[in-house]
């Protein structure tokens, strides 16, 4: 049975019984009355032709309470975007495909950056954020799920149970993120969010002493977690970074711009495995390594919003002591692998830490070199006052999209 505690400050909403999917969807369906729901996939074209994509889009055709599906797709021509509309079509709900790559939305976008307000940067941030926007744009759905689309171990209760704290009329939940194991065929996985994320954020609580932020994030059982839900308001004032910082921005932003009370966690699955990425030992620029270091400068930026000033020593030090946290955590996550008859190879282990470490100065020397360099997107309020006719633009432009380039 599963535990139901509460160690952090953002309520935890637990796995606490098998409760079946139909009585849980039965609810759902009740509350879509009150509180029309949408689910946001941003997807590349090439997660169509993986293994996780078209399992997640069998199970997501079953789902009896969406009001809208929004996909964005990234990396699609047009052979490909008309096979994305193809395979998508396989939804009995209504739903739209974001063609990010495509004429109409590019044009929008080029005029978004003569303004200074496009995304700086192509991948899942963007992706998102257009999604986001023809949430708004659509002004059909209150309550609204995103989800990777590499989930191998899809199923359908994870929407369910994600979507469920926003979706209750009788919840105030502004967000909720979603959490579960990273074990899977016989290993444990999430590395970044172990070996990384966690001993850094024990370690900034050493080095830059009591802070309430860094108490909130380590309140999050999972904080790389792909999966959140939020309510439709959420979306007019968030700015989200367009690199690896997203699901650490996301946070922040909650942090930012709700109480505690409004926020909260949920266990949307058992078991969960996904595409896994290359240490990227000798390349910054790309894999893990590039995560780490745009993870890391996400949390140095939050810091100095709330006062902290940095300098070389003060990397120096969050560093080592890092690294000796992180080390520590090893020998916890591999007794607790040995315990569950489960694999952990200390030597690879510690080959990520020593990485990770190393991107710590990484990030703290760039963030010195550019202290004004901020991967945000502007949040749609803004956007909307510099062009207030964005949204109707970006609606006509994926609907366009459709009619032309759909069957
Ligand atoms: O969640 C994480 O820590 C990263 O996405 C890496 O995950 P992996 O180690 O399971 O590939």
């Amino acid at each position: 049975m599963a535990d139901f505690y509460q160690n952090g400050i953002v309520t935890t909403l637990h796995n606490l019984s098998e409760r079946p999917i139909e009585s849980l969807e039965a609810e759902l369906v009740e509350f879509s009355k009150k509180r029309p729901m949408a689910l946001i996939l941003p997807s590349l074209f090439s997660e169509l032709e993986g293994e996780a994509l078209p399992n997640i889009i069998e199970h997501i055709a079953e789902v009896p309470y969406l009001n809208e599906i929004v996909i964005g797709l990234d990396r699609a021509d047009e052979d490909q975007f008309r096979h994305a509309l193809d395979f998508f079509g396989k939804l009995p709900q209504h739903h739209r495909v974001l063609w990010n790559d495509g004429p109409r939305l590019k044009a929008l976008d080029d005029e978004l950056t003569q303004l200074g307000l496009a995304p700086k940067e192509m991948g899942k941030g963007r992706n998102v954020w257009y999604c986001m926007g023809y949430i708004l744009a659509s002004g059909k759905s209150e309550s609204v799920a995103l989800h990777d689309c590499d989930i191998l171990t899809y199923d359908r209760t994870l929407l369910a149970k994600l979507i469920y704290p926003v979706a209750n009329p009788q919840f105030n939940y502004e967000f909720c993120k979603g959490y579960y194991a990273r074990v899977a065929n016989g290993k444990i996985n999430g590395r970044v969010s172990r070996l990384l994320v966690t001993p850094l954020i024990r370690a900034l609580q050493r080095t830059c002493g009591f802070n309430e932020y860094l108490q909130f994030m380590d309140s999050f059982r999972y904080p790389l977690a792909g999966e959140f839900s939020f309510r439709r308001d959420v979306l007019n004032d968030i700015r989200i970074p367009s690199d690896w910082g997203l699901e650490i921005g996301v946070l922040s932003e909650m942090h930012r711009n709700y109480n505690h009370n409004r926020l909260c966690q949920a266990d949307i699955a058992r078991v969960y495995d996904h595409k896994h990425q290359d240490l990227s030992l000798h390349d910054d620029q790309g894999g893990l390594s590039k995560m780490s270091i745009d993870i890391t400068k996400a949390l140095f930026r939050k810091l100095a919003t709330q006062g902290h000033t940095f300098s070389t020593e003060m990397f120096r030090s969050i560093k080592a002591t890092y690294f000796r946290i992180a080390l520590d955590f090893i020998e916890t996550y591999h007794n607790d692998a040995v315990m569950n008859g489960l694999k952990l190879d200390i030597h690879n282990e510690e080959k990520a830490v020593e990485m990770f470490a190393q991107n710590i100065m990484k990030a703290g020397q760039n963030f010195l070199e550019n202290p004004m360099e901020t991967p945000f997107i502007p949040s749609w309020n803004r956007v909307n006052s510099a062009m207030p006719d964005v949204f109707a633009r970006l609606k006509d432009a994926v609907e366009e999209d459709a009619k032309e380039f759909g069957a």
